[in-house]
């Protein structure tokens, strides 16, 4: 059963500017479904509407089989939005934190108590109920304001760019938030990210768009099958001038596009088992010290830079 339904969906603002543009995505239920694409996209556009804030233009949006249109208030009974910025009262407790929010959803006492336990131990909150919310690290607030969130057990919940600025420790921590909030409570969750790899291990279904469409979605396995594994890395041995190199490279004819981290190539070819050992010969030939070289799958990086063709994190020339 779909949770989301989008069908051509448009957006224009009063500027005249069009930040969605004939967008289709649908959304199944009980899944976690990462929304992808660089910066101006349009996904606050599309969350801001999915969670009734704004109206369409024109299109056919329904959010749990209600159309957004004309049936907000239903939808606003089911669903749960986490902002980037928490919500949290920093002058209340952990447990205060949680019951205030009871209350605006106008939980009873009983109900409102059951659900908070639940929730603070699935989301391991029991050891910070002692310590005073202000002390509490930038992911722990972000746990507190998601479990807040979730006292409603909605039935989709959004977030938005859940693990924005966090250290890796607390990232990985958040990931198995959001996976107990798919597993543990059959909530639908719909995120935003610019964390490519945080979408490949959390998503059931990834979107990624650009200027206000959507240019695939699928499951990340899909999508890596997508680029037909025509990609081949080379390690390099320290180069002095990898942008000369990235350049060399990239005037190859048969290469279609490349990507540049640190000390490692990939290169996007019409073959990679032909192009391979011409690549293979080229870096001989010029005496470029390599320390490996071979075929490797795409990684969602590789798929986003293909489609979006944005230079992100070191990324040169891509195209892929
Ligand atoms: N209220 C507004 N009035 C006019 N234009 C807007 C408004 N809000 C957003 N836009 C424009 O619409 C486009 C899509 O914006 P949106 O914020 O939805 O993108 P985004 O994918 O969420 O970007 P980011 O990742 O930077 O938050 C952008 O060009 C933006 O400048």
């Amino acid at each position: 059963m779909e949770a989301i339904s989008v069908s051509n969906l448009s957006k224009e603002y009063a500027s005249g500017k069009k930040a969605l543009d004939n967008l289709n995505i649908s959304v199944s239920t009980g899944e976690i479904f990462s929304l992808l694409g660089p910066n101006g996209a349009g996904k606050s556009t599309l969350i801001n509407i999915l969670t009734t804030f704004l109206k369409p233009t024109s299109g056919q949006v329904s959010v749990l089989g209600h159309d957004v249109h004309t049936e907000q208030n239903s939808i606003r009974a089911h669903i749960s939005c986490v902002a980037q910025k928490v919500s949290i009262d920093n002058h209340l407790s952990l447990r205060e934190n949680m019951l205030f929010q009871s209350r605006l959803y106008k939980l009873d006492s009983m109900t409102a108590n059951k659900r908070m336990e639940i929730l603070i131990a699935a989301f391991g909150l029991k050891e910070y109920e002692k310590h005073k919310v202000t002390a509490y690290s930038g992911g722990i607030k972000r746990r507190l304001d998601i479990a807040m969130s979730m006292m409603s057990y909605p039935k989709i919940l959004f977030l938005d760019e859940p693990t924005v600025g966090m250290d890796i420790e607390s990232r990985k921590a958040m990931w198995e938030v959001v996976k107990t909030i798919k597993t543990e409570f059959g909530t639908t969750v719909f995120l935003t990210t610019h964390y490519l790899e945080e979408a490949e291990i959390l998503s059931d279904t990834v979107c990624i768009m650009d200027n206000g469409h959507e240019l695939v979605q699928d499951t990340p396995e899909h999508l890596r099958e997508h680029t037909h594994k025509n990609i081949v890395r080379i390690d390099l041995d320290n180069p002095k001038r990898p942008q000369k190199l990235v350049t060399q490279i990239s005037a190859l004819p048969f290469i279609k596009g490349i990507r540049q981290e640190q000390n490692t190539i990939y290169a996007n070819t019409h073959d990679a088992k032909r192009d391979f050992h011409v690549l293979n010969q080229f870096l001989s030939n010029n005496q470029i010290p390599y320390s490996a070289i071979g075929v490797v799958t795409p990684s969602l990086d590789d798929i986003f830079l293909s489609l979006t063709h944005q230079n992100e994190g070191g990324v040169h020339n891509a195209n892929l």
